[in-house]
Formats: C-alpha cells, structure tokens, sequence
C-alpha cells in the first residue's frame, strides 16, 4: 500500500487528477471507478481543468460508478447521477453509453443489480477504482456488517450514515434509507485502487482501516489484502497512522 500524506487539498487534487488523466492518457479505453461524496468534488474540478487544457479525452474511456441512493429521481440535485453530471460528466467528454451508474428508480433492483453485475463482468475489470471512505469504515455503500456482498446489491444505510449525508438534503427525512452499491468483490477485483480521505473527523477510521485488523465491521480494511492501492489523504486524516 502507498500511502502519500498532503499539506494542502491543491495538492492532493493535483495528485488524484493526475494519477486518473495520466492513466487516460496511456490507456483512452481505460475502465474508471468513479465515486461521490464530498472528498472527490476537488479531484474532479481538477480533472476538468486538464480537459479543458486539451491534456486528456475520455471519449474512449467506461465509467462505473460505485452506488446510488434508491427511490430518489435522477434529477434530484442529491442524486448520483445528478452529482456525477455536476461535477464531471456535464464537463468533459465522456460517452453517455459507456458511463454507468446504477439505477435507484428500478421497478426490480434485484434485478438492476444483477444487469450491473453483468455490465461489470461484460467490462472484464475495472482498471482504476477511486474510493472515499465513510466515518464507520464503509467503501461504495458497503457499511459495516457481519458478512459483506461481493455483487451489486441492495443496502439499507447506517443511521450514522443518513446522518452524514444528511448535510447534502434539506432535512434528516430527506435522505433515501437505502441504496445500491457494487460489492466488496467488483471493488477489490479492480486493477488499482485509489483511496482517498480528507479530514481530522477521519483520522481514527483511517488507522483502523489502513492498520487496524481486516475484518467485515471496517469494510474498508479489506483494502489491506489488494495488491496496488494508492492512498491520498491530507495531513489531518492521517495524523493517527503509524509510521
Ligand atoms: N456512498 C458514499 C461513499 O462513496 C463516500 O466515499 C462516503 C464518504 O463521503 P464523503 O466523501 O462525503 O465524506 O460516503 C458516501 O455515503
């Protein structure tokens, strides 16, 4: 594991764009794993920067991204599919057919998730995976349990964490109680994995996850069995990290 720790969220947002466009640069086809939540909002405000330079095209490139919440509109501003038009999608030149996302508003999500599963096996592998990182340890919405999912499925969110999202809705009550999310599988499947987490509020879930026992209570702990995972975080979110 590669941990590299930034003074500042300029540098950090550098560092992930440039490890994602660089990946685009050699290999256009690539297969990105895309992620939202807060934490990657700068990365991607970056890579628009280098779109616009004429530096990279993701005309070529697929896009998976790791969840959606069930039961809200697509053009929802909280929506996934609304944050990733936002941030990326509605800015560079991704190819709506190859850029997907799970659908939240299915009539059968069982059997939405078994059309991702099989978007995800048709796709062979996903060749970068970007992850934020919840408080608990979830990855995707992979929240802490007894055992873990490897396929797309449906979860029913942590109190804990409606609670932190909860600053993107109106009110607590707005927050969809459940969600789809690609497995631990499909994520620990990928090529590379490209953790990222900012802030003094993370620096215990980091130690744990990155140092702590592998166990299914820190989803993200199970990173510590994949063979090439980058980690970028600020200094407050590693300041626990032994050295
Ligand atoms: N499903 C998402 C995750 O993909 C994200 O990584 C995490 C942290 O979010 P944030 O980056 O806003 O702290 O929680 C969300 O609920």
């Amino acid at each position: 594991m590669n941990i590299l720790t930034f003074r500042s969220n300029e540098e950090l947002n550098e560092a992930g764009a440039g490890i994602i466009t660089g990946l685009v640069q050699t290999n256009p086809r690539a297969v990105l794993g895309l992620a939202t939540g807060g934490t990657p909002v700068g990365i991607y405000e970056e890579i628009v920067k280098s779109y616009n330079k004429g530096m990279v095209s993701f005309k070529s490139a697929t896009s998976f991204n790791l969840d959606e919440y069930v039961g809200i509109a697509e053009d929802h501003p909280e929506s996934y599919h609304a944050y990733m038009k936002h941030h990326l999608f509605g800015h560079v030149d991704f190819a709506a057919e190859r850029t997907y996302l799970p659908n939240g508003n299915a009539e059968n999500l069982e059997q939405e998730c078994a059309r991702y599963n099989q978007l995800l096996e048709d796709a062979k592998q996903i060749d970068l995976q970007l992850l934020g990182l919840g408080h608990n340890g979830h990855i995707g919405f992979n929240e802490p349990d007894h055992s873990l999912v490897s396929g797309t499925h449906i979860v029913k969110l942590k109190d804990e964490t409606r609670q932190a999202n909860a600053r993107f809705f109106d009110s607590i009550d707005q927050v969809p109680t459940h969600a789809l999310t690609m497995g631990v599988g499909a994520i620990l499947k990928a090529k590379m994995i490209l953790l990222v987490v900012r802030g003094a509020d993370k620096a215990e879930i980091v130690q744990k996850a990155l140092q702590g026992p592998i166990t299914t209570e820190c989803p993200a702990s199970l990173l510590q069995t994949h063979p090439h995972v980058v980690v970028l975080l600020d200094t407050e979110a590693g300041r626990l990290l032994n050295a």
